[in-house]
């Protein structure tokens, strides 16, 4: 049996889950199983996930580049051997994640005769690039378009033509046009993702050179009654400091309605959540910033303020 594997690369909050819910939930007659890895201690991509299909393993708590190459590649031998084996596999990379390194590890000759990587697939989000040009300096940044067979600039619904057109050259030093898609919502037709054809291995892209980790991760919860006047007040204080924000919370003002909230840069949406919360918490948040920009213990005395006395 052998069954081929998508990967979907991107920075933080570019779509990368919510173009895998998308596929998922349209799979056009493939079963697909999704891997996915949240680099924070709450998998909220895979909770988000498990609403379309249940065929969604979590590697969580690190980076499938690094820390959990190990478990990436166990967890893709036990999916393959499932019965009925999936047809295809989708992988959704941390937005910390160089891909360079994943392909390197899914080129190892005994996984690529059973689950052969197909495509590469990496997420630009046109708005963050817009407003911070900086990014296209960016080595990991780069290093995700430089690993890309297409790149889908996504959230097309949010921008006019000019500035889409701007996005695509910038995008377009890096990849023919002809490889660049737009995209909304995450649609995208699942053939151009899975051609049908016998994935043949390739060279994996050069390595970004590594320093030390440069991103942090926090993870904070509560039990107590939460406000969300005062919620979006802290928000509007740790989203500078932030490059990531998504969590599932309970206000007080919506009684019984879980709240998903997610912020990209300093741009945040509030929305019914699609999951509940875990047993007995009113709040799970994950917070990714780089190191030195986030403190634990400054963004657990913030987000303490939102809750009840
Ligand atoms: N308007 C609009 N919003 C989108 C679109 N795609 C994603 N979003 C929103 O952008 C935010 C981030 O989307 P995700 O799909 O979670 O991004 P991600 O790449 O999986 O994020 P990480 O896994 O944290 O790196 C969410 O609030 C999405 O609802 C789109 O096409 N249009």
């Amino acid at each position: 049996m052998i069954v081929p594997v998508l990967l979907v690369a991107g920075a933080l909050g570019a779509g990368k889950t919510t173009l895998l819910n998308h596929l998922l939930a349209h799979p056009d007659g493939r079963r697909i199983a999704a891997v996915v890895n949240d680099f924070g201690a709450v998998d909220i991509d895979a909770q988000l996930l498990g609403t379309v299909t249940e065929e969604v393993i979590s590697l969580k708590n690190g980076c499938i580049c690094c820390s959990l190459q190990g478990d990436l590649l166990r967890t893709l031998s036990s999916v393959i051997k499932r019965d009925p084996a999936p047809d295809a596999i989708a992988i959704e990379t941390s937005g910390i994640s160089d891909p360079a390194e994943i392909i390197r590890n899914l080129m190892d000759p005994v996984i690529f005769k059973v689950a052969p990587l197909e495509t590469v697939v990496t997420l630009v989000d046109p708005q963050r690039l817009r407003d911070d040009p900086e990014i296209a300096q960016d080595a990991l940044w780069r290093s995700q378009l430089r690993a890309a067979d297409f790149v889908l600039l996504t959230k097309s619904d949010l921008l006019d033509r000019a500035t889409l057109d701007q996005v695509r050259a910038v995008v377009g030093r890096f990849k023919p046009q002809s490889a660049i898609f737009e995209i909304a919502n995450g649609i995208v037709a699942p053939d151009l993702l899975f051609s049908r054809d016998m994935p043949v291995a390739r060279t994996p892209p050069r390595q970004i050179p590594v320093t030390s980790e440069p991103f942090a991760t926090v993870t904070w919860t509560s039990q107590a009654p939460l406000s969300l006047p005062r919620f979006q007040q802290v928000i509007g204080q740790l989203a500078p400091r932030t490059l990531r924000i998504k969590g599932i919370l309970s206000f007080t003002e919506h009684p019984g309605q879980p709240i998903l909230f997610q912020s990209v840069a300093t741009r945040g949406t509030l929305a019914p959540s699609p999951v509940p919360l875990a047993e007995g918490l009113t709040a799970q948040l994950v917070l990714i910033g780089r190191e030195g920009e986030l403190d634990a213990a400054e963004v657990d005395k913030l987000l303490r303020g939102i809750e009840a006395a």
